[in-house]
């Protein structure tokens, strides 16, 4: 039998879950290592749905690669497992069916995954392996990035002749992840060479229907796809279980049919009882050979309001532009707070910024402070947005509040983790890097939600990222900013600095980039906050003229404080002749260190203008 000719003439029967039987049958480790382990249990799952009618059995080689591996130690063993889930596979079909090699995606829904360089290599590994041991085709399956599918499938479809099943896993019903249709996702696979293009895994029968009435017949491959036993898992004492309704599933695998599926098989919480009322509800039922698109109407979004008011990033490229930062407060009671607010405005500072639980500490939300300065003081605050605290759904929930009070300044960072701060054994969330952040604020700034879904208006956030020019190697720190601004970075607020050789060496480092730069400056208050900051803030060393300045003052408050403004002046100094953008950061609520350097910056701005308009009168 030849699978090729095969697919030309009749529907085939792909099998169903691996991964989820072995899970409920109690596996909770790596399921691969069972190819080495008990390759009996393995073949005993391949015998069933073969039994139950499957034509094509997949290998169990899913997450059979270093990377998946090397979490269970066992990066050592790709090449025996691969070979190893298609030998079983093999036995299992005894001839009787087609073994299919499988590969699942290597990154999940993030891109910041792992790079497309380290794919590439654990990819070949696990190809080469696979293909020692002549498997009759190669499924590549539960692709969420199509950036990925795609570069694996050019690198199999180079290598080999070996029929090419492949699949995308759709986010929402007819959308992979950053808004890609699921007919411009099949058409590019298809380009690429693929036998069979199609969708498995996360989506139920429904969902796969619903995705399938919008794709025509692709003109030279075939339709394949593996459905969820639902969409919708239930989540019972600690365990994710999948409504078994296996009648229900054979008789939507006829109205998959319908659309022109041609490969039907099934994804996470299908049985061998699912594939069996999947045979029986098809029969000898021939493929369709031509079919009707339904075309959904595609959600017009908004153009967000023109806005008049210029953004932070935009004043800073043309004018003096001064942010401080306030942190919001560990206890309850924010009178001190409002007042330091209120003096600071008052100073000229164009915008203060309001930390998102900096040091891993929990603080009043920066969401209820900024709401009410703005309705306060009349002055947009900049939100700062970490990765630590909220996951990919609370990040987007964040944003749409964030844009709906009008909050729309932000700067993005990744968070300090959990461990520095009051609560160590809080979890550090992390679902985005900050590189993944700043694309998702502009994607919303596109009107699209992650996953590409319309939010129905475009956002008008204003994204500023962070700069730590506090390492070794400065160019190392440039190029994760000049990263940043390919995802949509439109400043950049700086970690402190506390030598004037070090402002003039971040200019030097980045006068090529015409994104603003606001400098960081934080005055120190004490001998102790000195040393502190010099010998545990990693990172950050302070110039021995610093310290011995601050440690002349000794147990003084008065001539520490003296001494601490002086310093900050020097560098305000150094800063502002270089940069129009100046971040004054507030120690310890002590506001009235950064009102009079705020005062100092705007008096020694205008002295510099009443001169120039002297010189040129
Ligand atoms: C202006 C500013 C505001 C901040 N506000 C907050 C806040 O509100 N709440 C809070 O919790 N934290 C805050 N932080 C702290 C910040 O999140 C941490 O310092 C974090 O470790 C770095 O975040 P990032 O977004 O600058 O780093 P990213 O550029 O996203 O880097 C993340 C991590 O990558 C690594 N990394 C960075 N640079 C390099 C490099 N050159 N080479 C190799 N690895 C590197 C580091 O481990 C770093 O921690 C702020 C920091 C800055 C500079
Ligand atoms: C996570 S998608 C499922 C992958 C594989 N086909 C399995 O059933 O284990
Ligand atoms: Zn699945």
């Amino acid at each position: 039998m030849n699978f090729r000719d095969e697919l030309q003439k009749r529907i085939l029967i792909g099998d169903g879950a691996m991964g989820t039987l072995l899970y409920s049958n109690g596996i909770d480790n790596c399921y691969e290592e069972l190819n080495i382990t008990h390759p009996d249990r393995i073949e005993t799952i391949h015998s069933a749905y073969l039994e139950a009618g499957a034509d094509i059995l997949q290998s169990n080689t899913y997450g059979a690669n270093y990377y998946k591996l090397k979490r269970y130690g066992l990066e050592e063993e790709v090449s025996t497992i691969n070979r190893k889930g298609i030998a079983i596979a093999r036995k299992a079909a005894n001839g009787k069916a087609f073994v299919f090699g499988t590969i699942g995606a290597s990154r999940s829904f993030r891109k910041s995954d792992l790079d497309l360089d380290e794919i590439k290599r654990c990819f070949r590994e696990q190809l080469y392996s696979q293909l020692i041991e002549n498997p009759d085709g190669l499924i590549l399956e539960t692709y969420y990035d199509l950036e990925e599918l795609e570069m694996v499938l050019k690198i199999a479809r180079n290598e080999t002749d070996l029929p090419i099943i492949a699949n995308v896993s759709l986010h929402e019903t007819s959308y992979l992840q950053e808004g890609i249709h699921l007919n411009e996702a099949l058409l590019r696979l298809e380009a690429l060479g693929a036998d069979a293009v199609g969708v498995n895994c996360h989506l139920g029968p429904h969902h796969m229907i619903r995705s399938l009435e919008e794709v025509p017949l692709p003109k030279k491959a075939f339709l394949s796809v593996y459905p969820n036993a639902s969409s919708l898992p239930e989540y019972v004492d600690g365990r994710f279980v999948y409504e078994a309704v296996p009648d229900y599933f054979g008789y939507s695998a006829v109205n998959l049919r319908n659309q022109g599926a041609r490969i039907i098989g099934g994804c996470c919480g299908t049985t061998p009882n699912h594939i069996a009322a999947v045979k029986k509800a098809l029969g000898n039922i021939a493929p369709i050979k031509e079919k009707k698109i339904i075309k959904r109407k595609v959600e017009v979004i908004e153009v967000a309001v023109k806005e008049t008011k210029k953004g932070l990033y935009e004043k800073a490229k043309l004018e003096r532009t001064i942010l401080v930062e306030l942190d919001p407060p560990k206890k309850l009671g924010i009178k001190e707070f409002m007042k330091g607010a209120k003096a600071l405005h008052k100073a000229g500072v164009d915008s203060i910024t309001l930390a998102d639980n900096s040091l891993a500490s929990p603080r009043i939300s920066n969401v209820a402070l900024g709401t009410i300065l703005k309705k306060e003081i009349g002055s947009e605050p900049l939100m700062h947005i970490t990765c630590r605290d909220r996951n990919m759904i609370g990040l987007q929930s964040h944003l749409m509040g964030l844009q709906t009070l009008g909050l729309n300044e932000v700067l993005v960072v990744t968070g300090d983790p959990s461990k520095i701060g009051d609560f160590p054994g809080a979890t550090s969330v992390y679902d985005l890097s900050s590189f993944d952040l700043i694309s998702l604020v502009k994607q919303f700034n596109e009107g699209l939600s992650y996953s590409g879904k319309s939010l129905g208006k475009r956002t008008n956030f204003k994204i500023a990222a962070a700069f730590n020019p506090n390492i070794r190697h400065l160019h190392k720190a440039v190029e994760r900013m000049e990263k940043k601004i390919a995802c949509g970075a439109q400043s950049f607020l700086t970690q402190p600095v506390f030598s004037t050789s070090q402002i003039e060496d971040v200019y030097e480092a980045t006068k090529h980039l015409d994104t603003p730069i606001f400098m960081g400056i934080m005055p120190l208050t004490s001998t102790r906050n000195a040393e502190f900051i010099h010998n545990e803030v990693p990172g950050i060393k302070l110039p021995d003229t610093v310290r011995k300045a601050m440690a002349s003052a000794g147990n003084d408050p008065i001539k520490a404080r003296a001494e601490g403004i002086a310093i900050a002046k020097e560098l305000v100094d150094a800063a502002a002749e270089r940069f129009k953008g100046i971040y004054l950061i507030t120690p310890f609520l002590r506001f009235e260190l950064t009102e009079e350097l705020s005062k100092y910056i705007r008096e020694v701005d205008n002295k510099r203008v009443v001169e120039l308009t002297a010189n040129e009168q």
